[in-house]
Parts: structure tokens; sequence; C-alpha cells
């Protein structure tokens, strides 16, 4: 048996260059049996792109890799996997069209075959104690992957990674897209296999979930490590440091407790969604910031998706009541000033083959036309770079597509593409998703603005202290109702929050 503490995996003096992008410099890491290495720092650093190098998804420009004692070059990630490397990817990693089973399995049949044709009951069953093993038992693997959301299908990923009982577990960006439950059930499955003397290498930006659950911090900064850390010198503000190469500040959040307008700027009537939102009612108000918090599967995600029109109201309806206008379709929101900044970044909020410039410009069409359709690629290019700036997208230029960038900097476009709209209302929903701690204060910081030129956002959230930071008053949903409501100028007590939650 494998001994705690043994080499299992090495990283010697790896490079990789993505055209004139230097995503690593000669980076060394060793990853040790029976340990969970954290892998931090800010967007674009290149923690993705070392650990898919790992775990065979591509190939490093230069640099020699070391498994299990002998030198390791895998072609592709089956080789990786055959090889007991897993890897949870930041992105969707399941295809939409198939079933549950036929993802867990993906290309791999062959087991389930009998003659020329696959046994679906076979693979169902095996596909079972798959979803079983890692407490996902509620998925039913026959059923087609699409009828279930993000966070489900994240399991469906986990389910298929832990089925081959990985050696290396590599777990990137994976947590911000799982309910608490999803969360406590992969710090589970992690501390599991670090006690079977495998290793763990995990990927956050929540710095307090990094400190709980990792031996070892390894941040990089710009493609380069910077440290090692072990857990008994783990300091909060040490981290930071050395993650963005400045002091980060403590409070990041408002400080004020000024209220809001009265003007009933958006109102949703008992709006009913086919995914049983039961009878929701909510007025924004101009120049409110209304949270909306609760447990992952409370209906919050739905709720602002309903909102933008993008999620079918079957009773009730959404009005905006300036112009009395109902949201029945997201282009109908978008003509009439609101803006939506979706979970689900990928597939709803950006065109990932266009370039960072075209995504952000996709809502300044009328701001930077000239006359009939004919643009001003100057107003165009200020109108994008104003937001490269001011949340400091990392990119050669902006005609670099959006799908060659970092998960962060992708939320940024999003972020950054709503913003220079300057909409009068803004749902969105967890608009900080997989951005580091230093570009968050900038989000704050422009929602804040936001908030003070009369603009009314919804900001939906998984983060209680976002929530309580940020918005003036706080919804709080359980089972798709209502279940608290609390204002900020009567001073949030997180406890009552949590309590309503639950
Ligand atoms: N396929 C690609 N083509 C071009 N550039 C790329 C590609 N993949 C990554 N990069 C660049 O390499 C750098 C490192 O990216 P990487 O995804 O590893 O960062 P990260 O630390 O994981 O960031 P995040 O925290 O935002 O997920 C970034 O500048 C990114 O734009």
């Amino acid at each position: 048996m494998s001994a705690k503490g043994e080499v299992l995996f090495e990283v010697k003096d790896m490079c990789k260059n993505f055209g004139v992008t230097v995503a690593l410099k000669s980076v060394d890491i060793t990853i040790k049996r029976g340990e969970i290495r954290g892998l931090i720092g800010e967007n674009g650093s290149g923690k993705s792109t070392v650990s898919s190098i790992i775990a065979g998804i591509q190939p490093a420009t230069s640099g020699e890799m070391y498994y299990k004692g002998k030198p390791w070059k895998p072609e592709n990630a089956l080789e990786a996997v055959s090889n007991g490397i897993g890897m949870i990817v930041q992105e969707a990693g399941t295809i939409d069209n198939v079933t549950v089973a036929e993802n867990i399995f993906l290309g791999n049949y062959q087991p389930f075959k009998r003659g020329m044709f696959i046994s679906r009951s076979k693979m169902n069953a095996e596909a079972k104690k798959a979803l079983d093993k890692i407490g996902a038992s509620h998925i039913n693997p026959a059923y087609p992957t699409h009828l279930y959301d993000m966070q489900e299908r994240k399991l469906i990923e986990i389910a298929r990674t832990m089925y081959n009982n990985p050696d290396l577990f590599v777990v990137d960006e994976t947590t911000t897209a799982l309910s608490q439950k999803g969360r406590n059930l992969l710090y589970t499955l992690m501390h599991k296999a670090a006690a079977e003397n495998k290793a763990v290498v995990f990927i956050s930006h929540d710095l307090d979930e990094l400190i709980e659950h990792c031996d070892t911090l390894t941040i990089l900064r710009d493609g380069v490590i910077i440290d090692n850390i072990e857990k008994a010198d783990y300091e909060e503000n040490d981290i930071k440091h050395k993650m963005v190469g400045r002091e980060i500040k403590g409070n990041y959040y408002r400080v004020d407790t000024d209220g809001f307008g009265e003007e009933v700027v958006l109102k949703a009537d008992c709006i009913t969604t086919m995914k049983d939102l039961l009878c929701f009612d909510l007025e924004l108000h101009k120049g409110e910031i209304l949270g909306i918090g609760g447990l992952s599967d409370c209906g919050m995600h739905e709720l602002g998706r309903a909102l933008y029109g993008l999620e079918e109201v079957v009773d009730g309806k959404v009005v905006i009541t300036q112009s009395d206008v109902v949201v029945k379709s997201p282009q109908i929101a978008f003509k009439n000033g609101m803006g939506y900044v979706s979970k689900n970044r990928d597939t709803e909020s950006l065109e990932l083959n266009a370039s960072i410039g075209a995504n952000i410009q996709s809502t300044g069409y009328k701001k930077n036309r000239l006359f009939g359709s004919i643009m001003s690629s100057k107003k165009e290019k200020e109108y994008a770079m104003l937001q490269v700036d001011a949340l400091a997208i990392k990119c050669v230029n902006i005609l670099q597509p959006v799908k060659a960038m970092s998960g962060g900097n992708k939320q940024k476009v999003v972020f950054g593409k709503w913003i220079a709209d300057d909409a009068d209302i803004l749902i969105l929903d967890c608009p900080t998703r997989g951005v580091d701690i230093g570009v968050k204060a900038s989000m704050y910081r422009l929602i804040y603005e936001m908030k003070k030129k009369g603009k009314s956002i919804v900001m939906i959230s998984e983060e209680m202290p976002e929530l309580i930071g940020m918005a003036d008053r706080i919804l709080i949903l359980k089972d798709g109702t209502l279940n608290g409501e609390f204002y900020r100028k009567e001073s949030y007590n997180e406890h009552q929050l949590i309590e309503s939650m639950i």
C-alpha cells in the first residue's frame, strides 16, 4: 500500500503559451499522497491551465511531469482517466441531449455491449451505483441530462470522475456551481480520497473553504508559482497579498444604510412557473438593491429567469411599471431597459465564439450607432475598453475570442456588458461567481454606483455575506415561496436570515 507523504505527482519547469499569451512560466509543483492541495490565484493566473495539462486535456509547451515515479505525457484525457487521474472541469462537462448514464460512461460503453447492442438496463444499473457512491441517489440515470439543473449536472460529472476511483482527483472551481449540500458532498469525497492516501488538487476562489479543507496552498500569479504554504502557516492577509501582489484592504462592501425610493419599477404579481415557483410576489423600487437568498434549490435562480422573461410564467405576470410592459421574453425585457447576468454564463450570457469586444458591445447598439445601422467603431471600442479597464479583464486585446478566456474573466465580460448598457433594472444571478477577491471589490463598487444613479438591482446570491454586505432589503425563499423579509436599515441578523432559509 502506498504511504502518506510519498510523492505522487511532479510538475517540473512547465511552460504554456497560447500564441502571445504566456499562461505558465516555469512552474514546479510536487503533490504528495494523502494531501489536499489548494491552487489559488487571480483570474487568469494559470490554475486551470496547469491542472488541465496534468489531466491530459491539453499539452504543455515545455517542461516535464512525473506520475507515480514515471515520466507522464498523456495523449489525451482518456489516457489520464485510465491511469487514475480524474478532473472535474470548471465549465459544463456534460452533454444535454443524452441520458445521465450515457454522460457517466461517455464513450466507454464497451462493458455494456451485448453483441452489437448496448444493454441500457445494465448501463443504467451501473450508473446508479456511481450516483449512489457519491450520495446523489436522487438523480435518475435513465433520464435525459437536460432535465437536471446546473448543480445536478455537476454531480453527474462528479459521479463520472469518482466511478473510476482516481488516485489524483482534480476539482476545478466546482463549488460555485453547487448548493451547500452539494459542496458538503464534494468535501466528503475529497477528504475520503486523501484518507485513502490518494491526492486532491482543489481550485477555488473561496479562501475560507481553501483554508478549511486544504493541507497545502500553492499560490499562482501571472503563471508563476509565488509560494507554497503549509496549513500551520496559513494567514489570510498574507495569502491575499501574495495572490494579488498588493495589500487587499478588509471591507469591500458598502457601509451606509441609505434607503431607496418609493417608486416601484418592477412588479411580479403572483408569478407561477412551470417548475413550481409558487405564487411569488415581488416589488423592486427605484434605487434599490434587492437581495434574494436561500438554499440553492429554493427557486431563486428560477425567479431571476422568470423576472427576465427566460422562464415561462404560467400564471401571474412580471410588469415594468413605468411603461406598463409585461415581460414575456428576454427580448421584451432588454428593449425596455432590463439586463440579466445569468448564473449559467456559457450557455445563457455569452457568445463563446465571438470576441470580448463583440460580447460587451452586444448591449450597446443604440449608444454606439452613428446613423441607421452604421456603427461607430471608435465608440464601440471605447464602450468595451471602459469595462475591460474597470474590471481588469485579462486579455491580449478585445478581439480575443471569449472561449479562450479563463472562467473568471468570462464572468467579468458578462458583468461588464450589462454595466456598460447602463440598464435601469438589472437582474444579477450570482454576479461574482468565480471571480477573484480583487475584482469582486470592483464589481460591488459598480453595483453600488448603479444604485446611487437610481438604478434598481435584483441580486440573487448563495453567498450570505455578499447579500448582507450589499442589499437594501433581502428576501429569503424556501421551496419557491417567500419565507422572510429583512431590511438593511434595521440591521441584518445573520442567524435569523439563515434560520429562514432552512
Ligand atoms: N485556449 C486558450 N487560448 C488562449 N488563451 C488561453 C486559453 N486557455 C487559457 N488561456 C489564457 O491563459 C491564461 C491562464 O488561464 P487559466 O484558465 O489557466 O486561468 P485561471 O487561473 O484558471 O483563471 P480563473 O480563476 O478565471 O478560472 C489566461 O490569460 C487565459 O486567457
